[in-house]
């Protein structure tokens, strides 16, 4: 027996949630099927992933699940790569969640969502060497979500009134580890006031989200920690950020760990504007990009 399931592109992040907001979108789409084989071990297809299953975040995350459930079987897994690699767009989260949905699938393993956030997360310490929840959580939930433990894994999907359209600026840039690099810069230790503010932020993006008030999300999307400690990797963002506000954008933030940049935009924005500002600036920084329009995906 085939299943195949399929998990979404998504940015966490979102400005002041760093690793515990999440949004799911329509972007692009990693496709994952598995099989059972008659070797013994777990292989893996995939044309621009590792084909080592420990180095494979769809692979880790299995090998963690049949080690629980004392599972031992042959497995192959073919990942049909969508989401483009390294670039912020949850690529590593989206094979490890669309694995995980197909192996529930087979063997009928009734896990919890929230069982299913843990078991993808697993998968994300091939990526980068460390199990962060939020973009796994998207794919397992869909739509916009928010981590409220990491042990236990519990998430609670926010259900927003506020549906913005979305803008991907995707610069062609490739940093070698990028997401363990730019998590190593993230600051150990911050001073209660940067607490304090990061958190009234935090609180006034979502109440802009939850409320449907376009100028709480933009006045609450801004962020002076994790997006300004890893500054020095994606220098033309302050300036794409400005311009798109200039342009009416709703807010702007870092995808992720970067560099791919997410604008928020609705029926008052100048799109063109931005298009051609995003053209002008990244031109100045020597850089090819793509910009893909799209929307939020709600659920599977
Ligand atoms: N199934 C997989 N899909 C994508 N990348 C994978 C996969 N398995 C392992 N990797 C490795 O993970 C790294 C890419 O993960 P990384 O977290 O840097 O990017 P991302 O998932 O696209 O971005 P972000 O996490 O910021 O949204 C690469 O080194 C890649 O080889
Ligand atoms: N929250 C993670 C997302 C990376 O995919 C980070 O910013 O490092």
């Amino acid at each position: 027996m085939k299943i195949k399931e399929l998990s979404y592109s998504s940015s966490a992040n979102l400005g002041p949630g760093y690793d515990i907001l999440s949004l799911s979108h329509r972007a692009f789409k990693d496709e994952v099927e598995i099989e059972e084989n008659n070797t013994g071990k777990i292989r893996i297809f995939s044309d621009n992933t590792p084909e080592d299953p420990m180095k494979n975040t769809a692979g880790l995350s299995l090998i963690q699940i049949m080690k629980d459930r004392k599972i031992k079987l042959g497995i192959d897994i073919t990942i049909n790569k969508g989401v483009p690699v390294g670039l912020g767009l949850g690529s590593s989260g989206a094979s490890s969640s669309a694995a995980v949905k197909a192996f529930n699938k087979m063997f009928d393993l009734n896990l919890t969502n929230d069982e299913m956030v843990y078991y993808s997360m697993y998968g994300e310490i091939a990526a980068c060497g460390s199990a962060h929840p939020d973009n796994v959580s998207s794919g397992i939930y869909g739509g916009m979500t928010l981590i409220t433990s990491t042990e236990p894994v519990r998430v609670r999907k926010i259900d927003i009134k506020y549906k913005p359209h979305l803008m991907l600026v995707i610069p062609d840039i490739k940093i070698e580890e990028k997401t363990k690099l730019a998590r190593s810069m993230v600051p150990k230790n911050i001073d209660i006031k940067d607490m304090v503010r990061q958190t009234s932020r935090l609180s006034l993006m979502l109440l802009g989200f939850l409320n449907g008030e376009r100028q709480a999300i933009r006045d609450g999307m801004n962020d002076e920690i994790v997006e300004k400690s890893r500054n020095g990797l994606f220098p033309f963002y302050g300036e794409i950020k400005s311009m798109a506000i200039d342009e009416n954008a709703v807010s702007a933030c870092i995808s992720g760990a970067g560099p791919t940049i997410l604008i928020f935009t609705d029926e008052r924005t100048n799109k063109n504007g931005i298009i051609s500002g995003t053209d002008e600036i990244l031109g100045k920084y020597g850089l090819n990009y793509k910009i893909v329009e799209t929307e939020i995906v709600e659920g599977y």
